[in-house]
Formats: structure tokens, sequence, C-alpha cells
């Protein structure tokens, strides 16, 4: 049969049935599972090997089968080999000589001890004559025996202590299995043949063949190769040394034992046990030894417990060998037989499938799918999996799996086109001074929007040409500082999750943080979430203490409490500055931006290269429905012009026009400079990169592998990870909030899933944002929605066209936030909402059993005290009996007092009543209880 075939397959060609080859393998130590399971060449040519006899009649003779069949009692038998050694039976029938047998085991080394040599040759007589004395059971147990046994012969020839070792289990060893294949089923056949000589029966064809065959097969066509002859090995010690080392695995097993020591009969186990016995026999029983004869490789075949024979057809080469090794030692993930990676470090992507992890690891993703699954985690073979499931997945395997962060792989992209982003060129003398960048963050409503208001209004009041009237994310000041006109670039996007999700892309875009603190409020949660996010970037803080023209406005408070966090102000001896400033009234502005430059200057080196290509870093990015995709770039370093080919993120393009925040056109935009560009083919992400490169091949390249990368970590991220810790639960029905992310600019959206995600939720609930995206509501989102049940998060934006209407229609929920801490905590609480609620029990009250009356219509009617609490009907109910809970979960099914039904009886009282349970006695103690819902926090 082409290509490998399977254990039915096989058993019908060697005529024995599935079980039956089944039952061999197993014992051979092979993994097979059923009768469709396939086999490996290696196995399957062994296979073949100790059958061949049958059918093919010269070695048959050392076949058992064949031989023996004919010779032997039941040809039939022969086939089955294995049954040929289990016919220990047999065996003893044989008594006369099979006692030998199954002493065999013993046997052999007996033999071997008497006269090695000898013996060998002649399978025969070998037959353990000798030993029979060692157990006719020919089982494994005698293995242990047998070993010893064998010792004793060996004393002769070295081999004999071997064959202790000799496991007959050689199966997957390479090592072993060289010596194995033949050895196993020949072995134990030939071994046999002298045995089975002996036993009449041989019933077992093992035997018989053995016996009869005995001088036949073995000693007749091959004496040297098989042990048999060669047995005689004794002639070559080299058998001995295989033999240890086959031993060693195989022996392991007992069944060395098995083989050496009954003779034929193991007919399998021969196999083995021929082989162990080989050992043992010091080659000299074992046939193989026989090979030793031949080989002249004796050194070789010894390293590798093969019999020396001639590299026969069975002969694998060390790649086979180790491959078969390799399975054998391969760890089992899930139930699924995996490659062993031996520590081995693996590199994938961040958003990686199993396709891609199989793909590295030489296996078929099929398989890392089912081992996945039996870990506890569905997935396809293409879809993405977590950072933690890859690890995971690579540690039960031996794979030590390196997940490569965005931006080391970006780095790599960029390297592959011999670019690098965040280097000025050049050394210092290229470098030039630039403005500081100034992110603005603090709690909500302490006055971020309107101190930057207040900023920009300051510059219009200050008569600049046009004032700034273009909201473009970010904007330029100038303030005179020392007399010097100092320029400041805002970031004009409060708020430290747009902050932190451009940082957490490697974007470092701000140098200087301003804290707003509410001088009538003080610090607030996400005052210290953004010092957090600011001390956690690197970035120098200025704290501007607000709304000092409020009544109640504690401006040193403020300061104290800042110490908390590190931040000591400059006139407690600290190194931060604090400024006192009405955003309101336009207060002390000035000198919040001195306090800015000042601080810039004292603990920051902002120089770059403006003669390179720019650099830069997207700050927000829409679509325009007149001018396309727009973005507003931080320029970090270079400078950017009109016509520089761009990627950013993954788009790409041509700056076909350049605005700044006046609205007026700009042709070149050098370090710090916030500009909006036009001319990118689609909407960038906030945080992503922009550098100029030289053509626009590269660009798009260079955002097309982007893209694919991207895709790949959403689809990842956006699946939350059923915990792998409880391998158990997966399959437990999970609640998943599925949802779709609308906003006007792509850094509000990402902002708000990287916020939506961080929502520490219990395992037990999934939130998922299946789609995302910048502009109104539309009715594809409505459909999307519809179709997977997911709500529509609208965040500045509202549905267009007929969109309210189809949502209305399919009763899809859309709902509109203008305010970002809104939505995480509604969505929070959705969440909570989704949970299952949990249950505590609460204690109503006990009563005792003072008497009983059997009713033919109720049963057991218990007649009660009440001890304390109430005891009410349909209540849940446990029966206590001598201090311990009998019963669980009963229920009081009916309640009297007196005559009366009654639906609850107070502590005190005598009652009747009945329970869900009718072995009940007196004494018993009945105690009911509720379960209450608790509420989640
Ligand atoms: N009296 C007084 N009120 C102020 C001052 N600064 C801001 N406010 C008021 O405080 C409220 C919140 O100000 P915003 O600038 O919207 O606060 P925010 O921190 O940007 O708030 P979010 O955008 O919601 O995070 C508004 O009503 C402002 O008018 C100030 O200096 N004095």
């Amino acid at each position: 049969m082409a290509g490998k075939p399977r254990v039915h397959e096989l058993a019908k060609e060697f005529g024995i049935t599935s079980k039956e080859l089944l039952t061999k393998l197993r014992d051979q130590g092979e993994f097979v599972k059923s009768a469709s399971s396939t086999l490996e060449a290696p196995v399957v040519r062994r296979l073949r090997e100790s059958h061949a006899p049958a059918a093919g009649g010269s070695d048959a003779a050392t076949a058992t089968p064949g031989t023996g069949g004919s010779t032997a009692p039941k040809p039939g038998g022969a086939s089955k080999p294995s049954p040929g050694p289990r016919p220990g039976a047999d065996p003893r029938k044989a008594a006369p000589k099979p006692a030998a047998d199954r002493p065999t085991p013993g046997a052999r080394p007996a033999a071997p001890g008497p006269k090695p040599a000898a013996d060998r040759p002649t399978p025969g007589a070998r037959p353990a004559a000798p030993v029979p004395g060692p157990a006719p059971e020919r089982t494994a147990p005698s293995a242990p025996e047998a070993p010893a046994a064998s010792r004793p012969a060996p004393g002769p020839r070295p081999a004999g202590p071997k064959p202790g070792p000799k496991a007959p289990r050689v199966g997957n060893n390479p090592f072993s299995s060289g010596t194995t294949p033949p050895p196993r089923p020949q072995g134990g056949a030939r071994p046999t043949p002298g045995q089975g000589g002996p036993r009449p029966g041989g019933q077992r064809p093992a035997p018989g063949q053995g016996g009869p065959r005995p001088a036949p097969g073995q000693g007749g066509p091959r004496p040297a190769q098989r042990p048999g002859a060669a047995g005689p090995g004794g002639p070559r010690p080299s058998p001995g040394q295989m033999p240890g080392q086959v031993a060693r695995p195989a022996a392991g097993r007992g069944r060395p034992g098995g083989p050496g020591g009954r003779p034929g009969g193991g007919g399998f186990r021969p196999g083995g046990g021929g082989a162990g016995a080989p050992a043992a026999g010091g080659g000299g029983f074992r046939g193989r030894p026989g090979g030793g004869g031949n080989r002249g490789r004796s050194g070789a075949a010894g390293a590798f417990g093969r019999p020396g024979g001639a590299p026969r057809r069975g002969r694998k080469s060390k790649r086979q060998k180790r491959q078969e090794y390799d399975s054998m030692r391969a760890p089992e993930v899930g139930g699924v037989r995996l490659p062993d990676g031996r520590g081995q470090v693996l590199r994938l992507a961040q958003g990686a499938s199993l396709s891609d992890f199989a793909d590295k690891i030489d296996v078929n993703p099929s398989q890392l799918v089912q081992a996945l699954f039996n870990l506890g985690e569905m997935v396809t073979a293409t879809q993405s999996v977590t950072p933690e499931t890859l690890q995971l997945l690579g540690e039960e395997m031996g794979f030590k799996v390196q997940v490569v962060s965005p931006e080391d792989e970006d780095r790599e992209l960029l390297d592959s086109f011999d670019l690098s982003f965040g280097e000025d060129e050049g050394g210092e003398d290229d470098l030039e001074i630039r403005p500081a960048v100034v992110t603005v963050m603090g709690h909500v409503d302490h006055g971020k929007t309107r101190l930057l208001d207040s900023i920009r209004s300051a510059k219009v009041g200050e008569g600049e040409a046009g004032g700034i009237t273009q909201h473009i994310g970010a904007y330029q000041i100038t303030v005179p500082v020392d007399e010097v006109d100092r320029t400041i670039t805002f970031i004009d996007t409060p708020g430290h999750e747009a902050f932190t999700a451009m940082r957490a892309r490697g974007a470092k875009s701000t140098d200087i943080a301003i804290i707003v603190v509410a001088a009538d409020d003080g610090v607030m949660p996400q005052t210290v979430e953004a010092i957090n996010h600011a001390q956690a970037a690197d970035v120098p803080i200025v704290v501007a203490v607000n709304k000092i023209d409020k009544e109640g406005a504690q401006p040193d408070k403020i300061r104290g409490q800042m110490t908390e966090y590190g931040l000591v102000p400059e006139e407690y001896g600290g190194d931060t500055m604090f400024v006192d400033i009405s955003a309101k009234q336009g207060l002390n502005i000035d000198s919040l931006l001195e306090a800015v430059v000042l601080t810039a200057d004292a603990s920051l080196d902002l120089r770059a290269n403006p003669d390179m290509d720019a650099q830069g870093v997207a700050i927000e990015a829409h679509l325009d429905r007149g001018r396309g995709p727009v973005a507003t770039v931080l320029i970090q370093r270079g400078t950017l012009r009109v016509g520089d080919s761009i990627v950013a993120g993954d788009a790409y393009g041509r700056v076909r026009r350049m605005v700044d925040e006046h609205g007026e056109d700009v042709e070149e935009a050098t370090p710090s400079r916030p500009v909006q560009v036009i001319g990118l083919t689609s909407v960038c992400g906030a945080g992503d990169t922009l550098m100029v490169v030289d053509e626009d091949r590269t660009a798009r390249q260079i955002a097309d592998k982007r893209n694919a990368r991207k895709r790949n970590a959403l689809a990842a991220r956006s699946r939350r990870r059923i915990s792998l810790e409880d391998l158990d639960s997966h399959l437990k029905e999970t609640s998943q909030l599925n949802l779709i992310i609308k906003g006007d600019n792509a850094g509000t959206v990402e902002a708000l899933e990287e916020a939506l995600m961080g929502i520490e939720i219990d395992d037990e609930v999934q939130l998922r944002v299946i789609d995302r995206g910048v502009g109104a509501v539309t009715e594809t989102n409505v459909n999307l929605a519809a179709a997977s049940d997911a709500v529509i998060i609208g965040f500045n934006v509202r549905a267009e066209g007929k969109s309210t209407e189809l949502a209305n229609r399919e009763g899809v929920d859309i709902r509109y936030y203008s305010i970002i801490y809104q939505a995480i905590d509604e969505i929070e609480s959705a969440l909570k909402g989704m949970l299952k609620p949990i249950y505590e029990e609460k204690k109503l009250g006990q009563a005792e059993i003072r008497q009983l009356f059997r009713s033919s219509k109720l049963g057991n009617i218990a007649g009660c005290m009440v001890l304390d609490g109430i005891i009410r009907r349909n209540a849940k109910a446990r029966l206590i009996r001598d201090g311990k809970v009998v019963v669980e979960e009963m229920t009081v099914s009916s309640l009297r007092r007196e005559k009366d039904d009654v639906t609850e009886v107070r502590e005190g009282f005598e009652c009747g009543l009945t329970v869900t349970y009718s072995d009940i006695k007196i004494g018993d103690v009945i105690e009911t209880y509720e379960l209450v819902e608790k509420p989640r926090d």
C-alpha cells in the first residue's frame, strides 16, 4: 500500500486482526490509537520483517509464523507472533521443552550461561532446555528473573548482563529499534525455534515455530543474521555491546524479561525480547547475535544495539533514528504529540496565527489547533492568537517563544529597506535647537480644554495674523522669556488616554507635561493617572494649579498633595514648577508658559537635525470629505516638504499640501512643527510614525507590510482570551459584549478602544471590538451590529442617513458620547450587569423534628419545633443529623401550623412540614435558607 499504511491494512496483510496488531504495536511501545491509525515507515518495515517469514520463505525460518506455522502447530498462529508468546500457556504445555521456553527468559540466559556459543548455534538446542528452570511463565514478570538468569549465563559472555537491559520495547527508540526490528518478531521466532521445537504444540506459533523451525529457519537460513544462528553470536562479542545499548531504553520496560525469557513465546516480545535477549545472550542467544557474525561493523552495530547483520533493508539512517527517537520523546500537548523544542528560541510576530507557529516548527497547523483546543482555547489556524497563548503553547513543547513587539518588528521592517527611525543623522554640529512639545493632562473638568483655549486665544489677542483658527490637533505659540521669543508646541488633544495610546506605539511625542489640578478640587484619580503616565514616559512635569479665581481655591493644599506623588514644588525645595492660574480669566498664563520653557531648558536637550529626511509622529488623522485623508503631523527631526514621499503607519502617499494651525499653506515644516498633511492615500492612526522615503514604491511597500501586520494584531487584540490558567473553563459558556466604535478621528477611536479593552472584568465576560472607524455611524455599521449583536459607540459622531431608522428597526443600540470617561463608565457597568449573578446563602432558621406522622398522601410528615429564625414554605433546606448534614438541597414542600397551611412559622412555635426527602427521623434538624443575589463590586 502506498503512503502510510493503517493498522487495519497491515493486519489484513498479515492475516491477523487489527486488535492483535494493535496490541502488538503497543507492546512494542508504539503510539497507536486505533485500527485506522497510520504507521510510520520504520515501524511498518519492522512489522513486515517480522511477518515476512510467514510469507517469504527464507527468513521464514526465522520468522515464526510462516515457518512455525507450517511446522508447528498452527500456522495461523504463526502469524500472530504475539500470541505466540503469550502462549505462555503453550509453553507450559510444551512442558517438556516448553518449560524451557517459558523459562526462556531465564532460559536464555541460562543457556547462554552455559555455553553461549553453543547454544546459540543451536537455536533449538538453546532452547533453553536448560533454562527451563526459570519459569515457565512466560511473561514479563519473568523478565526480572530472566535478567538475572541471563546474567549468570552471561557470565560467560558479557552479553549476559545486557540481557537484562534490553528491554523489549524498543519500539520507537531508534537505537533499540535497530535492534528491535529484527529482534522482536524474529528474534522471538528464532529463539523460539529451538524452543518451539520443543513445544510440540508450539501451539503458539511462536514456540511452535521456533521449535520447529528452529533448526530450519534459523540455522538454516541465516544463522548468522539472526541471532539464533549468529547466536552464536557467541563469536561476536559485539552483540553483547549492543545489547547494552539497546537494553537501556527498552530494558527499562520490564519487557525484556519477557523476551529473553520466553524465547519463542515472545512472539513480539520476543522481538523485544529478542532484542534484549540477544543482548543478553550476548548475542549468544539471540539470534541477532548471529548477526554478529555478519556485522563486520560490529562496532557501530553495537553502538546502536543493532545486530551486526548486514545492513538489511530494515536498517535506518541516523536521521530516521533521530526522528523516531524525537517522536518518542516528543511532548504531548493536550493529547497531541508535538515536536520537542528543547529550549529552542522561536520568534513570532505579535498577532501571529497558529499557522505561522506551525510553519516555524514544521508541523501541521491542525495539530496546534487541536492541542490548543485541548488546552482550553478554540482558535482557527489562521486566526491571530495572543502572545500569552503563543508562549504557553510553546512552553508546552519546550520552545521559548519570543513574541516580537511591534516596535522591534517595525525596526526590522525598516531595516530591510535600509531605513531607521528615531535617530538624528550626523553629529552634534548638525543639531539645532527646537521648541518643546507640550501635552496638557489632568482630571476631568479641571480645566484642560479651557487652558488650551486660553493659550490659543491669548495669542489671537496678541493680534497674530489670522489668529489660530484651525483646530488641527496641535499649535505653536511664542512667549517672551528673558526677552527672547521662545516657541512652544502644544498638542491640542487633552487627555492622557491619547497620550498613552501614542506612547504605547513607541511615539514619544511629548517633551513636557502640564498637569492641571483644580485648586478647589484637589488631586483626583485621573490627576494621579496623568502623573503616572508622564513619569512612566520620563517626561518632566509642570503643575498648573487652576481655578484660583474660585472661592475655596486652596493652591497650597494642592502643592502639599502633589508632593505625595514625588512632585515637590520649587518653593519647597523640590524641582517641580507650580504655577497658580485661572484658565477662565487668563491669569498667569504667561508665567505658566515661562515655567514650561524654563523646565525644558533645565532638564532637556531639545535639539534636532533639520537637514535630513523628515521624521515625525501623527497626532491625529481623519478623513476630510473634501481633502481626503488628513493627518496632523508633528515633525520630530528633519524637514518635511511638499512633494516628499511619505509613509505614516500603514498609510503612504506624497505630500500634496501642508497647512498650519492658521489655515495657511506651508512649504516646509521643521522640527517640533505641527502641520496638517494632505496627500496620504488612507487615514493613518494617532501615534503612527511618519517618515520620508526615497520613492513612492518604498513607501507603499512599507505601508502594505504594516497593514498586514496591523490586521493580524488587531484581530488578536480584539478578542479577549479565555484564561488559560483555568483550562477547564474553556468550554464554559462565556458572555460577550461586542462593540463597534465610531469616532470623529482616529486618535479618539484608538484611545477609546484602548481604554475599553483596559476595563478589568472577569474572564467570564468578554469584551470584543469587532469594528472601528472614523466617521458617522453608517448603515453598514448597523448591519454588522445587527448581525453580531453588537452595541455601537459613537464618539463625537452621529448616525448618518437612514442608519438610525435601520438601527431602530433592527433593535441595534447606538450610544453617543462626547466624554471618554463616560463611555468607559457605561460600558463597564454594562459588563458588570452581564456578569452572572453571584448568590450567597442566607440562613432562615432551624426546626427540630420531634414527631413523625405517616400520611399515605404526603408521605412522612415531620412534627417540628422551630428552634430559631423562621421556617418558610418552599424554602431550601438541609437535613442535619447528629451534627452532620445528611441531605442538602431539599425543599420545604408543605408547612402547617395546627391545621392551617401557612407560609412561615417563627421561632418557638410548633409546626408540621414535609420535605422533598423521605428518610427523616426524630431528632433530625431541618435548616432552611435562601440564596440571595450578591451585588458585584
Ligand atoms: N472658575 C473657573 N472655572 C474654570 C476654570 N478653568 C476651567 N473652568 C471651568 O471648569 C469646567 C471644566 O473645564 P474644562 O476645560 O472643560 O475641563 P477639562 O479638564 O477640559 O474637562 P474634560 O474635557 O471633560 O476632561 C468648565 O465649566 C470651565 O469653564 C478656571 O480657571 N476658573
